[in-house]
């Protein structure tokens, strides 16, 4: 028997709060590549802008070590403990990783946004340090502990699925119905994760778990499939990028870069999968500790970046925000892009479910709506001189069941990310407003157009509270206008049908 290896509590906790740290700024450079790839064959004009406004917050986050995402998201953090190694510590082991969770998102530098919230089904309080995290350890053999840090947004791990299947169910036909139903909220191009087999449990880890391989489909492809399961990750790769849904929900040619795939046996009555999707901010990395201190990840090669620049588009059209009338949104159609200047409230989950607590109060609201546009959005907190920190879009989605009640308000425009439910879209063009969305996954770049923040209201709520953002040339589509025209329904199916006809993905 070996003389087992210490690991310190110190370089646990050090090693897991750099990753995080880098895997806020950085993208694993398996996803620039492959998302580069997508950019220069993406023939859907309004999902290549997209993708390279992700490509350019990309860079931009990569050069001033700022998030990529305003969800720094929950993080999972997956251990393979060797079990020749002790930990040095009075305390547990998932205290020791929160500890590490807590550094990296308190970091005066580079602060991370708090978005874990205790006491999920009742007051749903903020723990301010982003604690605790989804801890997995596995005990391996050997003198090492490796391990795999995530942190996951809430937008794509919302749009999860999992089904308990017949032995003799098909794979990629669930797979295939579930993707109309994950509308744009995961903030495609991303991965797929699947989880086949096991335990309802396992299979749902498994799929996380599959998630922190490095994207390889191109070369997969290329070689041809070796296995079982590496012809279904093909099949699945195909068949979803075939239904047109595109970077965004914009229609296009790229809904998935790659789609992964663990298994596990599992009890002859069933079949049980799970799919994750990942979203445009992909983050993990994986390091290894083995006593002699903690372990940092190498800076990646800023060249490596594809040289693409977005820059707004020159027939945008320019819009007053101080100066909106129903008139104006009501010249707006969907596809439109446009350029907002002026003063945006905001207002996301918390913010929208205390305004109806209190208006079935009878309580006077805090902030006058009317003529006005709010932006759905949870920002980072401001460093160094900033205005805010990345402030990008969440999915308006959830906002749905809210709309009927804002626009009673006096609202006049939406700005959020993802499709609308029908219900919302009949609401819009009954009171002749306009839904807006901005890029998911191109936080940093969409901050830089925020001249002056402060918070108005809720300032409880923390990033969920209402602020005042001033504007000035921030970049938008108009998703869901007046008439109830809806880029996110009509998009996909122009593509589906384009892709089909003209056999556009054929030699992918
Ligand atoms: O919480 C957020 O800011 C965004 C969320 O991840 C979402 O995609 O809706």
């Amino acid at each position: 028997m070996n003389d087992p290896v210490t690991i310190r509590e110190e370089d646990l906790i050090e090693t897991i709060a750099d990753a995080l740290q880098y895997i806020s700024y950085y993208h694993p450079m398996d996803y620039i590549g492959a998302l580069g790839e997508a950019h220069a064959a993406e023939q859907g004009a309004a999902a290549r802008d997209a993708i390279a406004q992700i490509l350019t917050n990309s860079r931009m986050c990569a050069e001033g070590h700022r998030p990529i995402c305003q969800d720094t998201g929950i993080v999972n953090v997956f251990l393979k403990w060797g079990q020749d190694c002790r930990l040095e510590s009075g305390r547990s082991l998932q205290e020791v990783v929160d500890e590490g969770v807590r550094r990296a998102y308190t970091d005066p530098d580079n602060t991370l946004r708090a978005s874990i919230l205790a006491d999920p089904a009742f007051t749903r309080r903020n723990t301010r340090d982003n604690t605790p995290c989804v801890l997995d350890v596995e005990m391996v053999p050997g003198a090492t502990v490796g391990i795999d840090v995530a942190a996951k947004g809430g937008g794509s791990e919302n749009k999860s699925k999992f089904k308990m299947m017949n032995p003799s169910d098909n794979i990629v036909e669930w797979v295939l119905e579930q993707i109309p139903s994950m509308g744009a909220g995961w903030c495609p191009p991303g991965m797929l994760g699947i989880g086949i087999g096991g335990t309802a449990e396992k299979c749902i880890k498994l799929a996380k778990q599959s998630l922190m391989e490095p994207i390889d489909m191109a070369q997969l492809k290329e070689r041809g499939a070796r296995t079982d399961i590496e012809q279904l990750r093909i099949d699945i790769y195909d068949a979803v990028n075939a239904m047109g849904v595109g970077a965004q929900g914009l229609g296009g040619l790229a809904t998935v870069l790659d789609v992964k795939i663990l298994d596990w046996p599992c009890h002859a009555a069933g079949k049980p999968v799970a799919m994750i999707p990942n979203c445009a901010a992909t983050r993990h990395a994986h390091v290894t500790l083995d006593g002699s201190g903690p372990a940092y990840l190498a800076q990646p090669d800023l060249d490596a970046w594809p040289d693409v620049r977005w820059e707004p588009d020159a027939e945008a059209k320019r819009v007053d925000l101080d100066a909106l009338t129903p008139g104006e949104v009501a010249s707006w159609e969907g596809g439109d892009r446009l350029l907002l200047s002026g003063r945006m409230l905001t207002g996301r989950d918390a913010a929208h479910k205390r305004i109806k607590d209190m208006l079935d109060a009878g309580e006077q609201l805090p902030v006058d709506f009317r003529g006005r546009a709010i932006y759905y959005v949870g920002p980072v907190d401001p460093v160094l001189g900033e205005v805010v920190g990345p402030a990008g879009p969440t999915t308006a989605t959830r906002m749905d069941k809210f709309t009927e009640m804002m626009l009673d308000q006096g609202l006049l425009a939406m700005i959020g990310k993802a499709e609308r439910g029908a219900d919302a879209v009949e609401v819009i063009s009954r009171f002749k407003v306009a839904y807006l969305m901005a890029t998911g996954g191109a936080a940093y770049l969409v901050s830089r157009a925020i001249k002056a923040s402060r918070v108005v209201a809720f300032e409880d709520l923390g990033m969920e509270a209402i602020y005042e953002f001033t504007v000035k040339d921030m970049p938008v589509t108009v998703a869901v206008d007046s008439r109830g025209n809806n880029v996110h329904t009509l998009a996909p199916l122009h593509w589906r049908r384009k892709i089909r006809e003209e056999g556009l993905l054929a030699a992918k």
